[in-house]
């Protein structure tokens, strides 16, 4: 491009409202360009892939979107802040996803629930999204190929783990694909004809009751607290009847059409919920990857020191255990793993190796990126 073609450099601190949204339009024409060029490129990308392998080509792949919002991270200059920045590249990422094949995600339902909010933050707004009334049959529609991608609550900062996720690991041979993780923020809702004063019923989630427990005893310590399978659930209920309230996230409020009562009840003000993205894949290294897995040991002194040895001789950084009884009874459990790296990491692999010539059965539940937003 000859020099006197080139956009002269413009200082917004001289400028008037006019010129402001001026450069504004010329801005978002070049925008609109570039998402073009990038959509073009997906689209390509889903070509080389159907050539390379016609059956079994896969379109998502967390690995390199984890690197992708990464960089977006990194590279960001501001003003704007760089998760915002990372949501608004999550978008683009989604379009183009769903140009290349859209994706069907099962999660723990009704609408409106904590998982379908992390849902939407791991997989962008373009995706089909079923809601499945319970964490074992949203394993079940992925295991059954209705959907590709399934997510499932695990952990919450205040409650700990969720076992129905745990123990449906054990049976079953979906992989973990990634991780999401989400600020919890839970409101008492009720609809327009309800008073305050009024509250009899409380309904949510037994998780979501437990985590206001403090402020349920001392504002409602005469409302039946009534635990229902999720939040989004209560506010259903709540949306007929009378004289009772919902705990749930803002997005049922909306959904259901209830009033906010009150923002914010949770008893721990950093409460975050960990939500996993089950699947039928393998996903490849991304650089900052955690992998699961799920390890039986014989019951037997010095079982736990045993497996948890050759995590400290091979330097694999754990980050959870959490131990379920067998499902083959006789008071022998099995413990869940959660450690830094990917299996295919020198360190990783020594390390369980190891664990496999002392234990009853070890099976990986998944290599995938470490949750990026
Ligand atoms: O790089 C790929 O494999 C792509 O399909 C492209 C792309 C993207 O838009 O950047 C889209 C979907 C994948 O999940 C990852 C990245």
């Amino acid at each position: 491009m000859a020099d006197q073609d080139a956009p002269k450099p413009v200082n917004p601190d001289n400028m008037d409202l006019a010129d402001l949204r001026d450069e504004i339009d010329r801005l978002d024409g070049e925008i609109l360009q570039l998402i073009s060029r990038r959509a073009q490129c997906a689209l390509k990308v889903a070509e080389v892939k159907m050539k390379a392998a016609p059956d079994t080509a896969v379109f998502y792949r967390p690995e390199r979107e984890a690197q992708v919002l990464t960089r977006v991270m990194e590279r960001n200059i501001g003003p704007l802040g760089n998760e915002d920045m990372a949501r608004l590249f999550r978008e683009i990422m989604s379009a183009c996803l769903a140009l290349e094949k859209p994706l069907e995600v099962a999660y723990l339902g009704p609408e409106g629930t904590f998982t379908q909010q992390a849902a939407v933050k791991h997989f962008g707004r373009w995706v089909h999204s079923k809601p499945m009334p319970a964490i074992d049959e949203v394993f079940r529609e992925v295991e059954a190929g209705a959907c590709t991608y399934g997510v499932v609550p695990v952990e919450n900062s205040t409650e700990g783990v969720v076992n129905h996720t745990l123990d449906s690991f054990i049976n079953s041979n979906l992989r973990i694909c990634g991780e999401v993780e989400l600020r919890i923020h839970h409101n008492l809702m009720a609809g327009p004809n309800t008073q305050r004063d009024k509250i009899s019923r409380v309904y949510s989630h037994q998780q979501s009751l437990a985590q206001c427990r403090k402020w349920l005893d001392a504002h409602m310590p005469m409302a039946e607290r009534i635990a229902v399978n999720s939040n989004a659930e209560a506010a259903r209920r709540v949306h007929g009847e009378w004289n009772s309230a919902a705990i749930a996230g803002e997005m049922a409020a909306q959904l259901y059409d209830l009033d906010i009562i009150e923002h914010k009840i949770e008893d721990a003000p950093d409460n975050s919920t960990r939500f996993l993205i089950i699947g039928t894949q393998d996903v490849g290294v991304s650089g900052d990857d955690k992998t699961s897995v799920v390890v039986s040991m014989r019951n037997e002194p010095g079982a736990l020191y045993h497996l948890l040895q050759p995590f400290s001789d091979h330097n694999v950084d754990m980050t959870r255990l959490e131990t379920r009884p067998s499902p083959s009874g006789n008071w022998t459990y099995v413990f869940f793993i959660d450690f830094a790296g990917h299996v295919e990491d020198v360190n990783v692999r020594q390390a369980l190796d190891e664990i496999r010539k002392k234990a009853v059965e070890v099976k990986v539940l998944g290599s995938y990126p470490k949750a990026v937003l």
